[in-house]
């Protein structure tokens, strides 16, 4: 008979737009109680969820369930990369990358029946200068938006998306410098993304090559659309057809230095000063996650 896991559910209750509510109850009608043994902590702060990972290696839990948005899974697998303790997702936030990424069901009923027959396998994780982010970073405007979504009231799709439409037409092409072996390439562009998995999150596909096992890091830079080349790039995007637009160009490797003009970038959707020199260097599979 398989071994129980000990499994910390961690529980970020201001994530996304309230789908944690009712969790528990979920969790204790659905959950494999011959497969898990549960501990359940909520966070009360922002950052706390580093804390309570930190809480799941020291008294040995074999795998935390991160409840919440991409920023919680950062914090949480930011802490489990390089650990035997394995990530599990429930997928509670706006975009919910890393969780799409991996085929998790976005219904919480079916994801944790997912959770119940999930394996357990390795995945890359990436470091930006002291940070570690586990699906996407990026600079210029992605990084602006994930700055100015943070400081909205509202979450989800939408506001999103009302965020990206307020900024988009004014805000500037930006100079970036990627190194890699040596070897400097200077562009112009609209964003640069940091891919490790494919998507931004909510089935936005700006890497499709892009896979967490492969010990490799797209670079994606995406020239500006012109009015007019928006919704066939919109259609590409959510099409996985992005690689054929003329606006879009990518590099791959496991280790680049970035030079921008800012010093504001995103990690798994989360804004911060990451400074204009950026140091990304991929571990690879150095983080445990559940898959089916
Ligand atoms: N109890 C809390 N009170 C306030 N902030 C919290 C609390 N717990 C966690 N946080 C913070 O909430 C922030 C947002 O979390 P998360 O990213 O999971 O949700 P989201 O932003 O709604 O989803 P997404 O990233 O998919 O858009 C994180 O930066 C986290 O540190």
């Amino acid at each position: 008979m398989p071994q129980v896991l000990k499994l910390l559910v961690i529980i970020n209750p201001v994530s996304g737009t309230g789908k944690q509510k009712g969790i528990e109850k979920l969790l204790n009608q659905y959950l494999n109680p011959a497969r898990f043994a549960l501990d359940i902590r909520y966070t009360q702060y922002a950052k706390h969820g580093m804390e309570l990972a930190k809480e799941a290696i020291a008294e040995s839990f074999d795998a935390v369930l991160a409840v919440g948005g991409d920023g919680t899974v950062n914090e949480i697998a930011s802490i489990l990369t390089g650990t035997d303790v394995a990530l599990g997702i429930l997928p509670c936030g706006s975009g919910n990358g890393l969780a799409r990424h991996l085929g998790i069901p976005m219904n919480l009923k079916k994801a944790i029946a997912w959770i119940n027959k999930a394996r357990i396998i390795k995945m890359d994780t990436v470091k930006a200068n002291q940070y570690i982010f586990v699906n996407m970073g990026g600079i210029g405007f992605d990084a602006f938006i994930s700055n100015k979504f943070e400081n909205m009231k509202g979450r989800g799709f939408w506001n999103y998306a009302r965020a990206v439409l307020q900024s988009f037409f004014t805000y500037p092409m930006q100079n970036f410098t990627i190194i890699e072996n040596h070897q400097e390439h200077h562009h112009r562009g609209f964003l640069l993304s940091f891919a490790n998995s494919d998507q931004f999150g909510n089935n936005a596909f700006i890497a499709p090559s892009a896979n967490i096992q492969d010990g490799i890091l797209n670079l994606v830079l995406l020239q500006k659309p012109k009015w007019y080349q928006i919704p066939l790039l919109a259609f590409q995007v959510f099409t996985k057809r992005i690689e054929k637009s003329p606006l879009f160009s990518q590099v791959k490797g496991s280790e680049f230095r970035i030079i921008q003009e800012n010093t504001l970038a995103h990690l798994d959707g989360e804004p911060i000063e990451l400074g204009q020199e950026i140091h990304l260097q991929v571990w690879a599979k150095s983080l445990k996650v559940f898959k089916v």
